[in-house]
Protein backbone atom coordinates (compact mmCIF):
# COMPACT_ATOMS: atom_id res chain seq x y z
CA UNK A 1 0.00 0.00 0.00
CA UNK A 2 1.05 3.17 -0.75
CA UNK A 3 2.10 5.42 2.10
CA UNK A 4 -0.62 8.16 3.04
CA UNK A 5 1.29 9.96 5.72
CA UNK A 6 3.44 12.26 3.08
CA UNK A 7 0.09 13.24 1.53
CA UNK A 8 -1.31 14.26 4.61
CA UNK A 9 1.70 16.11 5.64
CA UNK A 10 1.09 17.96 2.62
CA UNK A 11 -2.58 18.61 3.50
CA UNK A 12 -1.60 19.56 6.88
CA UNK A 13 0.65 22.27 5.65
CA UNK A 14 -2.32 23.66 3.46
CA UNK A 15 -4.59 23.88 6.38
CA UNK A 16 -2.60 25.97 8.38
CA UNK A 17 -1.74 28.26 5.16
CA UNK A 18 -5.89 28.03 4.35
CA UNK A 19 -6.26 29.22 8.11
CA UNK A 20 -3.95 31.95 8.31
CA UNK A 21 -5.42 32.94 4.43
CA UNK A 22 -9.03 32.65 6.22
CA UNK A 23 -7.99 34.89 8.64
CA UNK A 24 -6.64 37.70 7.00
CA UNK A 25 -9.68 37.99 4.66
CA UNK A 26 -11.61 37.91 8.04
CA UNK A 27 -9.55 40.82 8.86
CA UNK A 28 -10.20 42.93 5.95
CA UNK A 29 -13.83 42.45 6.22
CA UNK A 30 -13.62 43.62 10.04
CA UNK A 31 -12.11 46.83 8.79
CA UNK A 32 -15.12 46.88 6.08
CA UNK A 33 -17.10 46.60 8.59
CA UNK A 34 -15.12 49.76 10.76
CA UNK A 35 -16.24 51.85 7.65
CA UNK A 36 -19.86 51.00 7.39
CA UNK A 37 -20.48 52.10 10.67
CA UNK A 38 -18.66 55.48 10.47
CA UNK A 39 -20.45 55.71 7.84
CA UNK A 40 -23.96 53.95 8.27
CA UNK A 41 -23.14 51.76 5.58
CA UNK A 42 -25.36 48.47 5.13
CA UNK A 43 -23.56 45.56 6.47
CA UNK A 44 -24.99 42.68 4.31
CA UNK A 45 -24.50 43.97 0.73
CA UNK A 46 -25.85 41.39 -1.82
CA UNK A 47 -24.45 42.79 -5.19
CA UNK A 48 -20.90 42.74 -4.44
CA UNK A 49 -21.57 39.23 -2.60
CA UNK A 50 -23.00 37.88 -6.01
CA UNK A 51 -19.91 39.69 -7.77
CA UNK A 52 -17.40 37.76 -5.31
CA UNK A 53 -19.17 34.70 -5.98
CA UNK A 54 -19.22 35.24 -9.54
CA UNK A 55 -15.57 36.45 -9.76
CA UNK A 56 -14.48 32.81 -7.39
CA UNK A 57 -16.64 30.76 -9.56
CA UNK A 58 -15.16 32.23 -12.83
CA UNK A 59 -11.72 31.17 -11.42
CA UNK A 60 -12.06 28.11 -10.68
CA UNK A 61 -10.34 25.59 -12.76
CA UNK A 62 -11.58 22.42 -10.81
CA UNK A 63 -11.60 20.01 -9.44
CA UNK A 64 -13.72 21.56 -6.58
CA UNK A 65 -17.73 21.94 -8.01
CA UNK A 66 -18.96 25.07 -8.09
CA UNK A 67 -21.49 24.69 -5.48
CA UNK A 68 -19.27 23.41 -2.90
CA UNK A 69 -17.02 26.50 -3.64
CA UNK A 70 -20.49 28.54 -3.17
CA UNK A 71 -20.63 27.23 0.04
CA UNK A 72 -17.65 27.49 1.50
CA UNK A 73 -17.60 31.27 0.25
CA UNK A 74 -21.27 31.34 2.06
CA UNK A 75 -19.55 30.13 5.44
CA UNK A 76 -16.52 32.62 4.55
CA UNK A 77 -18.97 36.08 4.24
CA UNK A 78 -21.10 35.01 6.78
CA UNK A 79 -18.35 34.55 9.39
CA UNK A 80 -17.07 38.14 8.10
CA UNK A 81 -20.45 39.78 8.45
CA UNK A 82 -20.94 38.10 12.09
CA UNK A 83 -17.34 39.99 12.88
CA UNK A 84 -18.84 43.57 11.41
CA UNK A 85 -21.68 43.53 13.13
CA UNK A 86 -23.94 40.53 13.82
CA UNK A 87 -26.86 40.71 12.18
CA UNK A 88 -30.60 38.97 13.03
CA UNK A 89 -32.61 37.05 10.35
CA UNK A 90 -36.35 36.68 11.03
CA UNK A 91 -37.97 33.61 9.57
CA UNK A 92 -41.12 31.90 9.32
CA UNK A 93 -40.37 29.29 11.98
CA UNK A 94 -40.83 27.54 13.83
CA UNK A 95 -37.01 26.02 13.90
CA UNK A 96 -36.20 23.40 11.30
CA UNK A 97 -39.02 24.96 8.63
CA UNK A 98 -38.24 25.28 5.19
CA UNK A 99 -37.72 28.82 5.21
CA UNK A 100 -35.60 28.46 8.12
CA UNK A 101 -33.36 25.89 5.77
CA UNK A 102 -33.21 28.84 2.79
CA UNK A 103 -32.52 31.19 5.59
CA UNK A 104 -29.00 29.58 6.71
CA UNK A 105 -28.49 28.72 2.92
CA UNK A 106 -28.29 32.43 2.33
CA UNK A 107 -26.59 33.96 5.55
CA UNK A 108 -24.42 30.70 6.73
CA UNK A 109 -24.33 29.40 10.16
CA UNK A 110 -22.52 32.27 12.33
CA UNK A 111 -25.73 34.76 12.37
CA UNK A 112 -28.61 35.04 14.99
CA UNK A 113 -31.89 34.06 13.37
CA UNK A 114 -35.41 34.43 14.88
CA UNK A 115 -38.30 31.93 14.46
CA UNK A 116 -41.40 34.07 13.79
CA UNK A 117 -44.92 32.92 13.44
CA UNK A 118 -46.75 34.87 10.41
CA UNK A 119 -45.27 36.85 7.48
CA UNK A 120 -46.89 39.95 8.72
CA UNK A 121 -45.05 39.46 12.54
CA UNK A 122 -41.79 38.90 10.31
CA UNK A 123 -42.22 42.12 8.80
CA UNK A 124 -43.22 43.89 11.92
CA UNK A 125 -40.08 42.48 13.50
CA UNK A 126 -37.60 44.29 10.12
CA UNK A 127 -39.87 47.13 10.42
CA UNK A 128 -39.45 47.25 14.14
CA UNK A 129 -35.58 46.86 13.85
CA UNK A 130 -35.97 43.67 16.00
CA UNK A 131 -34.26 41.48 13.18
CA UNK A 132 -32.32 43.35 10.76
CA UNK A 133 -33.16 40.88 7.39
CA UNK A 134 -35.90 38.38 6.84
CA UNK A 135 -36.59 35.77 4.84
CA UNK A 136 -40.03 34.64 3.24
CA UNK A 137 -41.75 32.29 0.78
CA UNK A 138 -42.93 34.10 -1.72
CA UNK A 139 -43.96 31.77 -5.06
CA UNK A 140 -43.51 28.25 -5.65
CA UNK A 141 -42.96 26.41 -8.79
CA UNK A 142 -45.81 23.74 -8.43
CA UNK A 143 -48.40 25.59 -6.29
CA UNK A 144 -47.73 29.64 -7.43
CA UNK A 145 -47.07 32.97 -5.36
CA UNK A 146 -47.56 32.98 -1.34
CA UNK A 147 -50.55 35.34 -1.44
CA UNK A 148 -49.52 36.77 2.21
CA UNK A 149 -46.54 37.40 1.30
CA UNK A 150 -47.42 39.10 -1.50
CA UNK A 151 -50.10 41.03 0.42
CA UNK A 152 -47.64 42.25 2.94
CA UNK A 153 -45.68 44.06 0.37
CA UNK A 154 -48.84 46.50 0.11
CA UNK A 155 -48.76 48.41 3.55
CA UNK A 156 -44.98 47.74 4.08
CA UNK A 157 -41.82 50.07 2.80
CA UNK A 158 -40.00 47.08 3.25
CA UNK A 159 -37.04 46.60 0.09
CA UNK A 160 -36.96 43.13 -1.76
CA UNK A 161 -32.71 43.12 -1.37
CA UNK A 162 -31.56 39.50 -2.86
CA UNK A 163 -33.83 36.43 -3.66
CA UNK A 164 -33.14 32.71 -3.74
CA UNK A 165 -34.28 29.28 -5.10
CA UNK A 166 -34.43 26.28 -3.32
CA UNK A 167 -35.52 22.78 -4.34
CA UNK A 168 -38.04 21.85 -1.80
CA UNK A 169 -38.87 17.92 -0.54
CA UNK A 170 -41.12 16.95 1.44
CA UNK A 171 -42.09 13.95 3.86
CA UNK A 172 -45.00 12.43 5.34
CA UNK A 173 -43.46 12.78 9.20
CA UNK A 174 -45.37 10.83 11.90
CA UNK A 175 -45.08 8.35 15.47
CA UNK A 176 -47.97 6.20 13.60
CA UNK A 177 -47.62 4.06 10.57
CA UNK A 178 -49.62 4.88 7.56
CA UNK A 179 -52.52 2.98 8.21
CA UNK A 180 -53.10 4.75 11.40
CA UNK A 181 -52.95 8.43 10.31
CA UNK A 182 -56.38 10.14 10.10
CA UNK A 183 -55.09 13.77 9.98
CA UNK A 184 -52.33 15.18 8.37
CA UNK A 185 -51.51 18.87 8.96
CA UNK A 186 -48.98 21.45 6.99
CA UNK A 187 -48.89 25.04 5.53
CA UNK A 188 -51.50 24.92 2.90
CA UNK A 189 -48.44 25.35 0.01
CA UNK A 190 -47.14 21.81 0.97
CA UNK A 191 -50.63 20.46 1.21
CA UNK A 192 -51.36 21.43 -2.24
CA UNK A 193 -47.61 20.05 -3.42
CA UNK A 194 -48.20 16.96 -2.40
CA UNK A 195 -51.90 16.85 -3.53
CA UNK A 196 -51.58 13.73 -5.50
CA UNK A 197 -49.76 11.54 -2.88
CA UNK A 198 -51.87 11.88 0.11
CA UNK A 199 -55.34 11.74 -1.95
CA UNK A 200 -53.74 7.79 -3.27
CA UNK A 201 -52.17 7.11 -0.29
CA UNK A 202 -54.12 8.43 2.93
CA UNK A 203 -57.52 9.38 1.11
CA UNK A 204 -59.58 8.98 3.79
CA UNK A 205 -57.41 11.40 6.22
CA UNK A 206 -58.69 15.14 7.24
CA UNK A 207 -55.99 17.36 5.76
CA UNK A 208 -55.77 20.25 7.97
CA UNK A 209 -53.71 23.46 7.69
CA UNK A 210 -51.29 24.80 10.22
CA UNK A 211 -48.92 27.61 10.08
CA UNK A 212 -45.65 26.21 8.64
CA UNK A 213 -44.36 22.89 7.92
CA UNK A 214 -42.20 23.08 11.04
CA UNK A 215 -45.26 24.04 13.04
CA UNK A 216 -47.42 21.14 11.51
CA UNK A 217 -44.32 18.30 13.07
CA UNK A 218 -44.81 20.04 16.80
CA UNK A 219 -48.35 19.47 16.18
CA UNK A 220 -48.40 15.80 14.99
CA UNK A 221 -45.53 15.05 17.60
CA UNK A 222 -48.11 15.09 20.33
CA UNK A 223 -51.44 14.46 18.68
CA UNK A 224 -52.37 10.53 18.06
CA UNK A 225 -53.38 9.05 14.41
CA UNK A 226 -52.06 12.96 13.25
CA UNK A 227 -48.97 13.19 10.73
CA UNK A 228 -47.34 16.13 9.11
CA UNK A 229 -45.85 17.08 5.77
CA UNK A 230 -42.73 19.03 6.16
CA UNK A 231 -39.16 18.69 5.29
CA UNK A 232 -36.93 15.80 6.75
CA UNK A 233 -35.04 18.49 8.68
CA UNK A 234 -38.41 19.22 10.63
CA UNK A 235 -38.31 15.40 11.31
CA UNK A 236 -35.07 15.06 12.70
CA UNK A 237 -35.02 18.50 14.75
CA UNK A 238 -38.55 17.70 16.86
CA UNK A 239 -37.41 13.82 16.79
CA UNK A 240 -40.58 12.51 15.11
CA UNK A 241 -40.35 9.39 12.25
CA UNK A 242 -40.48 10.18 8.42
CA UNK A 243 -42.93 7.32 7.11
CA UNK A 244 -42.72 8.23 3.67
CA UNK A 245 -39.90 10.43 1.72
CA UNK A 246 -40.19 12.67 -1.52
CA UNK A 247 -43.97 13.06 -1.13
CA UNK A 248 -44.23 16.24 -3.55
CA UNK A 249 -45.97 15.31 -6.48
CA UNK A 250 -43.72 17.15 -8.76
CA UNK A 251 -40.33 16.13 -8.75
CA UNK A 252 -38.59 19.31 -9.39
CA UNK A 253 -40.72 21.31 -6.84
CA UNK A 254 -38.80 24.66 -6.10
CA UNK A 255 -39.73 27.75 -3.77
CA UNK A 256 -38.49 31.09 -4.13
CA UNK A 257 -37.69 33.40 -1.47
CA UNK A 258 -37.29 37.02 -0.86
CA UNK A 259 -34.54 38.26 1.51
CA UNK A 260 -36.04 41.75 2.79
CA UNK A 261 -34.89 44.77 4.20
CA UNK A 262 -34.33 48.28 4.74
CA UNK A 263 -32.50 49.32 1.66
CA UNK A 264 -32.74 47.33 -1.71
CA UNK A 265 -29.75 46.13 -3.22
CA UNK A 266 -26.99 48.22 -5.55
CA UNK A 267 -27.38 47.47 -8.85
CA UNK A 268 -24.27 45.02 -10.54
CA UNK A 269 -25.14 46.01 -13.91
CA UNK A 270 -24.96 44.03 -17.30
CA UNK A 271 -28.55 42.38 -17.27
CA UNK A 272 -27.60 40.81 -13.71
CA UNK A 273 -30.57 42.84 -11.56
CA UNK A 274 -34.25 42.39 -11.05
CA UNK A 275 -36.82 44.59 -9.99
CA UNK A 276 -39.97 44.07 -8.17
CA UNK A 277 -43.31 46.57 -8.38
CA UNK A 278 -46.54 46.79 -7.27
CA UNK A 279 -48.81 48.61 -9.57
CA UNK A 280 -52.36 49.47 -9.60
CA UNK A 281 -54.44 50.89 -12.81
CA UNK A 282 -57.36 52.36 -10.70
CA UNK A 283 -60.40 53.25 -12.60
CA UNK A 284 -58.06 52.98 -16.24
CA UNK A 285 -58.65 48.77 -15.81
CA UNK A 286 -62.14 49.19 -15.55
CA UNK A 287 -62.86 51.59 -17.96
CA UNK A 288 -60.74 50.93 -20.96
CA UNK A 289 -60.10 48.34 -22.92
CA UNK A 290 -56.35 47.49 -23.63
CA UNK A 291 -55.21 48.76 -19.97
CA UNK A 292 -53.15 46.08 -19.05
CA UNK A 293 -50.86 46.49 -22.35
CA UNK A 294 -50.75 49.63 -21.99
CA UNK A 295 -49.17 49.08 -18.63
CA UNK A 296 -46.78 47.20 -19.93
CA UNK A 297 -45.94 49.10 -22.75
CA UNK A 298 -43.76 51.84 -21.40
CA UNK A 299 -40.98 48.20 -20.54
CA UNK A 300 -41.59 46.27 -23.54
CA UNK A 301 -40.32 49.47 -25.49
CA UNK A 302 -37.23 49.96 -23.22
CA UNK A 303 -36.08 46.45 -23.47
CA UNK A 304 -37.64 45.65 -19.88
CA UNK A 305 -37.90 42.00 -19.67
CA UNK A 306 -40.98 40.89 -17.76
CA UNK A 307 -40.37 37.34 -15.63
CA UNK A 308 -44.15 37.33 -13.79
CA UNK A 309 -47.09 39.06 -12.95
CA UNK A 310 -49.70 38.22 -10.76
CA UNK A 311 -52.87 40.08 -10.36
CA UNK A 312 -54.35 40.52 -6.41
CA UNK A 313 -57.32 41.73 -5.36
CA UNK A 314 -56.70 45.26 -3.83
CA UNK A 315 -59.51 44.97 -0.68
CA UNK A 316 -59.90 48.50 -1.38
CA UNK A 317 -62.86 48.02 -3.33
CA UNK A 318 -64.26 44.67 -5.13
CA UNK A 319 -62.97 43.73 -8.79
CA UNK A 320 -60.14 46.25 -8.04
CA UNK A 321 -56.72 44.56 -8.32
CA UNK A 322 -53.05 45.40 -7.32
CA UNK A 323 -49.96 44.25 -10.27
CA UNK A 324 -47.40 42.56 -8.54
CA UNK A 325 -44.62 42.43 -11.10
CA UNK A 326 -40.83 41.15 -11.35
CA UNK A 327 -38.59 43.04 -14.56
CA UNK A 328 -34.91 42.60 -15.33
CA UNK A 329 -32.94 45.58 -14.24
CA UNK A 330 -32.38 47.77 -11.79
CA UNK A 331 -34.45 50.59 -10.03
CA UNK A 332 -31.87 53.18 -10.91
CA UNK A 333 -31.28 51.97 -14.52
CA UNK A 334 -32.34 54.92 -16.62
CA UNK A 335 -34.58 53.28 -19.04
CA UNK A 336 -36.55 51.89 -16.01
CA UNK A 337 -36.60 55.19 -14.61
CA UNK A 338 -37.81 56.51 -17.88
CA UNK A 339 -40.66 53.67 -18.30
CA UNK A 340 -41.97 54.28 -14.71
CA UNK A 341 -42.27 57.59 -15.48
CA UNK A 342 -44.12 56.96 -17.94
CA UNK A 343 -46.45 54.40 -15.40
CA UNK A 344 -46.76 57.41 -13.35
CA UNK A 345 -48.41 59.08 -15.70
CA UNK A 346 -51.56 57.06 -15.59
CA UNK A 347 -51.37 54.82 -12.82
CA UNK A 348 -52.49 55.79 -9.46
CA UNK A 349 -49.80 53.52 -7.55
CA UNK A 350 -46.60 52.58 -8.92
CA UNK A 351 -44.75 51.27 -5.90
CA UNK A 352 -41.02 50.15 -6.46
CA UNK A 353 -40.75 46.69 -3.91
CA UNK A 354 -36.81 46.46 -4.34
CA UNK A 355 -34.19 45.70 -6.73
CA UNK A 356 -31.67 43.04 -6.01
CA UNK A 357 -29.42 40.23 -7.83
CA UNK A 358 -30.89 38.50 -10.82
CA UNK A 359 -30.03 34.74 -10.34
CA UNK A 360 -28.43 33.99 -6.75
CA UNK A 361 -25.78 31.49 -7.23
CA UNK A 362 -26.00 31.09 -3.37
O1 LIG B 1 -17.47 43.99 0.74
C1 LIG B 1 -18.13 44.15 1.77
O2 LIG B 1 -18.94 45.10 1.90
C2 LIG B 1 -17.99 43.23 2.91
O3 LIG B 1 -18.53 43.48 3.94
C3 LIG B 1 -17.24 41.95 2.73
C4 LIG B 1 -18.16 40.80 2.35
C5 LIG B 1 -17.21 39.59 2.01
O4 LIG B 1 -16.96 38.79 2.91
O5 LIG B 1 -16.75 39.53 0.89
C6 LIG B 1 -19.03 40.45 3.49
C7 LIG B 1 -20.35 40.85 3.58
C8 LIG B 1 -21.03 41.58 2.53
O6 LIG B 1 -22.35 41.13 2.39
C9 LIG B 1 -20.29 41.55 1.26
C10 LIG B 1 -18.98 41.16 1.18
Amino acid sequence: MMDLEPIRTQIDELDRQLVDIINRRLMLAQKIGEIKRATNGEIYVPEREEAVLRKVVASNTGPVKNEALRAIYRELMSAGIALEKPLCIAYLGPEASNTHAAAMKKFGASLDYRAMDSVAGIFAAVEKGEADYAVIPIENSTEGSVREALDSFVQSDLKVVAQLYVEINHALISNEPLEKITTVYSKDQALAQCRYWLQRHLPQARLVEASSTSRAVQIAAGEPGAAAVAGELAAEFYGVPVVARQIQDKTDNTTRFFIIGHKAAGPIGGGKDMSSFLISLGDEAASQSGSLLKMLMPLAERGINLSKIESRPSKLRPWDYYFFIDVSGHYEDPPMQAALAELREFCPLVKWLGSYPAVSST
